[in-house]
């Protein structure tokens, strides 16, 4: 487990990361979300001990990762793929990492075979796509097959397939009970790998949650009202009748009405009641995405203003709509606010209450790693070796890869 308290980190006058508390359990892949400079890499930096804080600790096991016994078979970490001696192959590096931590040379083969870079190994690295230099960082961290596992935006730059592969290796880790920590901007994509997230915001904690409990409580249900097109009467008569019942309702730009604060069956006695046909009624959540935007919108740095294009614009027709804006900014009312909760931060969970009831209880992974990884001397990642004439599971290396490496 890793855990967090009261962790700050100053730079001069920066203030990166402020008085931070969390845990990060086993069992789980814990999201680690905020805007652009919001103190993610500065929190899994001092995690790492390349960082000393200013105030507070952070311990891995118990021990400030300086003190930790044995620390590369214990903490596995991928903070910038492009940290690579480029004119070293991919084998070669993962090599040097292993001696300098007594790991076994036959791992390096192992790792590079979990990630896919077995075919270009002995390349020099400094070939590598973006995709290719993540695998390898990913491979770095699996070398001493560690328990706790830390991943800055491990998909940046992958493809579909590997962006598929990435989420299910992270679940797959922690199905085995490893502790997962893996920062990432893409929502969609934690919103299908997280279990638990970690939102901060200015380096200060915004919320600690499941992504259920996140979600639900940054937006509010609503439901979407749709009424025949090319009777505007009868969409006019259905907002009167349901804001005078107590309803929020909002045009949404295919015509369809969304209102807040009333119940499904409510909504269809009301639209029976004024004689209105529907032709939708459906129930809606916000996305991860949404109530991510939402949360965080008072705690972004860095925004982009609208490009005016100056003279090139042409102002836009009587009538026409602007385009969309970002869902939750500047729409105070799109999504109920959550109530605040007493005390502390709005919406952290009391310690101890997370959904870790279940924890520890390791899964078969979707690589059906056993429960005791390595127990029989195996690689738990390794992908089953394709029968002689299959194609390989990987994508092949790119073709123009083929320089020889250097003599070394
Ligand atoms: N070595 C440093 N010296 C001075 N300021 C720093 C240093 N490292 C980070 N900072 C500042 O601390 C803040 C947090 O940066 P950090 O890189 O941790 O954010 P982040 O959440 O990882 O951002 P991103 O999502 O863009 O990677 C930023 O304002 C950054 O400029």
């Amino acid at each position: 487990m890793i855990e967090a308290v009261g962790l700050t980190k100053r730079y001069g006058d920066k203030t990166a990361v402020y008085n931070l508390s969390f845990q990060v359990r086993p069992g789980a892949v814990t999201g680690f979300l905020g805007p652009n400079g919001s103190g993610k890499s500065t929190t899994m930096r001092m995690i790492l001990g390349l960082d000393n804080p200013t105030a507070g600790q952070v311990t891995i096991g118990g021990y400030p990762y300086p003190r930790l016994p044995n620390a590369p078979r214990q903490v596995g970490a991928l903070l910038d793929a492009k940290a690579v001696h480029g004119g070293r192959s991919a084998r070669n590096h993962l090599l040097c990492l292993a001696q300098l931590s007594g790991i076994p040379a036959r791992r390096v083969d192992e790792v590079l075979g979990v990630v896919g870079l077995q075919d270009v190994a002995r390349k020099r690295s400094k070939g590598f796509s973006l995709g290719m230099g993540q695998r390898l960082g990913i491979a770095a961290a699996l070398l001493g097959d560690p328990q706790v596992l830390l991943f800055d935006e491990p998909v940046n730059g992958l493809d579909p397939e590997g962006i598929l592969w990435v989420r299910n290796l992270m679940k797959a880790l922690a199905a085995e009970g490893r502790t997962v920590f893996v920062s990432s901007h893409l929502m969609s994509e934690m919103a299908l790998t997280a279990d638990h997230l970690i939102v901060i915001g200015r380096g200060q904690l915004l919320a600690d949650m499941s992504i259920k409990d996140f979600i639900s409580a940054n937006s509010a249900d609503f439901a979407r009202v749709r009424t025949p097109d090319g009777e505007p009467q009868l969409r006019e008569k259905l907002t009167s009748a349901l804001t005078e019942a107590g309803g929020h309702v909002l045009p949404e730009q295919d015509g369809a009405l969304r209102i807040t604060g009333l119940p499904l069956p409510r909504i269809s006695d009301i639209a029976h009641e004024a004689d209105v046909r529907l032709w939708e009624l459906s129930p809606h959540q916000a996305s991860l995405e949404e109530a991510y935007m939402r949360m965080t919108q008072g705690a972004v740095d860095y925004r982009s203003t609208i490009d005016q294009k100056e003279g090139l614009m042409q102002p836009l027709p009587p009538g026409a709509q602007p385009p969309m804006p970002v869902p939750g900014q500047g729409q105070p009312d799109w999504y109920a606010p959550p109530p605040p909760q007493q005390g502390g931060q709005p919406f952290a969970m009391p310690q101890g209450q997370g959904p870790y009831g279940g924890a520890g209880q390791p899964q078969p992974g979707p690589y059906g790693a056993p429960s005791a990884p390595g127990a029989d001397g195996s690689n738990p990642y390794a992908q089953p070796a394709p029968a002689a004439p299959q194609a390989p599971q990987q994508p092949p290396a790119p073709a123009d890869l083929t320089k020889p490496e250097d003599a070394r």
